[in-house]
């Protein structure tokens, strides 16, 4: 028993340790994005209260399946927040849709995948692209992935910065908030799921 609660405080510890270290390297993404739109680098920070940024972290265990070609794990879809920080584990399967066709992410191994997320598409207004994904599995390989969402408080209007808004790239998106945009969904309670259909124009 003692040495069972032990294992656990220890994974606690490492876990707590391991989303603090990925959401550091988020920030200092979200800042390198900031620069790119010609603001200061804590600007989008500030303007999304990550301080108080709701994150989400939400392990995904992929057991065996019977082996059939792109029997998937995850269907196809679109992430929330602004960043996705995944730890892939050690097998393949995650695939990135680019021009119509679906590509392997094959991560080196002890890599980090980053994923543009909805609220950076709204905010950019469609100029940063959140990455539409899915999982394939297979059967000699069990896979655990760790991603952790970063997203902004939820009382956050997200909505397309003016400076990407112009004659040749008009208005795309809707005003809401974030956790207007999380409860999307036939529940209306706080969900994981992607809201970008909810809010296109
Ligand atoms: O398992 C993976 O590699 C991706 C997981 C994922 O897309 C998700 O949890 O939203
Ligand atoms: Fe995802």
């Amino acid at each position: 028993m003692y040495m069972q609660d032990s294992i656990i405080c220890d994974c606690v510890e490492v876990l707590q340790e391991c989303i603090k270290r990925l959401r550091e390297v988020g920030i200092q993404l979200l800042r390198g994005i900031s620069k790119t739109l010609g603001f200061e680098e804590c600007y989008i920070e500030k303007r999304m209260k990550l301080e108080s940024g709701c994150d989400f972290i939400t392990p995904n265990d992929y057991p065996l399946r019977p082996y059939s070609e792109n029997q998937l794990g995850q269907a196809p879809h679109y992430d929330p927040g602004l960043l996705i920080l995944l730890l892939p584990g050690l097998s393949n399967g995650l695939q990135l849709e680019h021009h119509g066709k679906w590509i392997n992410a094959n991560p080196q191994p002890n890599s980090i995948v980053v994923s543009i997320a909805d609220q950076i598409e709204i905010l950019t207004n469609g100029k940063y692209k959140s990455v539409f994904h899915r999982v394939v599995v297979n059967n000699n390989v069990r896979r655990i992935s760790l991603p952790l969402f970063i997203g902004p408080s939820l009382d956050t209007m997200v909505s397309p910065l003016p400076v990407c808004v112009d004659e040749h790239h008009p208005l795309a998106y809707l005003v809401k908030t974030y956790k207007e945009l999380l409860e999307a969904n036939q529940y209306h309670e706080i969900d994981v799921k992607s809201c970008l259909k909810n809010v296109r124009v």
